[in-house]
């Protein structure tokens, strides 16, 4: 099978995407290990599906290989879904993981445990230089918690308790995150699509 590029800036993404597609046996590199001048790509979209879109057929066309992205999220039901799309720049164009966490703690204050339910959103986009992208979507559901608790992972791990759960993504680590969260599940589909791609193409 050719080999895969994970386009992303962000290194705990990265983690993830090697960690989960070698438990399911596939061989990917990081495009920014590939290439000398990975520039970012403007998030100018509305939604998770139009910015990874833009990330995977950019990146392919600009790089010429085929291309694993995503755009992912954390939609809080009392918020009317923020952060949302804006997840990495909540709090700022600086993409401060502590200043989005304040944000979105200050902003559920007082408010109860049986009202703080969200979910991570990921929508993953594989593009051929040229082709359109083909998309799949994977939620974890969970509640965001009062405080911080837990230091693996990155981004809203240490507010957000999965359901079933009785600690947050950053205690839970990442082999228990691994197998049960939105990035898990959209890979999940994607491989195979995939699968089937290669069976078709031979
Ligand atoms: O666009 P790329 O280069 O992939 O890197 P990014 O960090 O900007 O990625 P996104 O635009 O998809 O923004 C996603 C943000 O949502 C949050 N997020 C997404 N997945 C998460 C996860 O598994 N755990 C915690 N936070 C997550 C985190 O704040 C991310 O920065
Ligand atoms: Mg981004």
């Amino acid at each position: 099978m050719k080999t895969i590029y994970v386009a992303t800036t962000n290194k705990g993404k990265i983690k993830e995407f090697e960690q989960i597609l070698s438990a399911l046996s596939i061989k990917v590199e990081s495009l920014q290990d590939h290439v000398s001048n990975m520039e970012d790509v403007e998030e100018t979209g509305d939604t998770f599906e139009e910015n990874a879109i833009l990330k995977a057929e950019t990146y392919a066309k600009r790089h010429q290989v085929p291309v694993l992205a995503d755009d992912s999220g954390l939609e809080v039901n009392a918020l009317d879904g923020e952060p949302g799309v804006y997840s990495a720049r909540y709090a700022g164009e600086d993409k401060n993981d502590q200043a989005n966490i304040d944000k979105v703690l200050n902003k559920l204050k007082g408010v109860e445990i049986d009202q703080r339910q969200g979910a991570f959103v990921c929508v993953m986009a594989y593009a051929e230089p040229g082709d359109k992208a083909v998309l799949t979507e994977g939620k974890c559901h969970g509640v965001i918690t009062e405080t911080r608790q837990g230091h693996d992972g990155f981004g809203y791990d240490p507010i957000f308790q999965p359901n079933g759960y009785e600690q947050t993504l950053a205690e839970l680590g990442a082999q228990v995150k691994n197998e049960i969260s939105h990035r898990r599940h959209a890979l999940n589909e994607m491989v195979q699509i995939l699968s089937e791609k290669v069976k078709v193409e031979g």
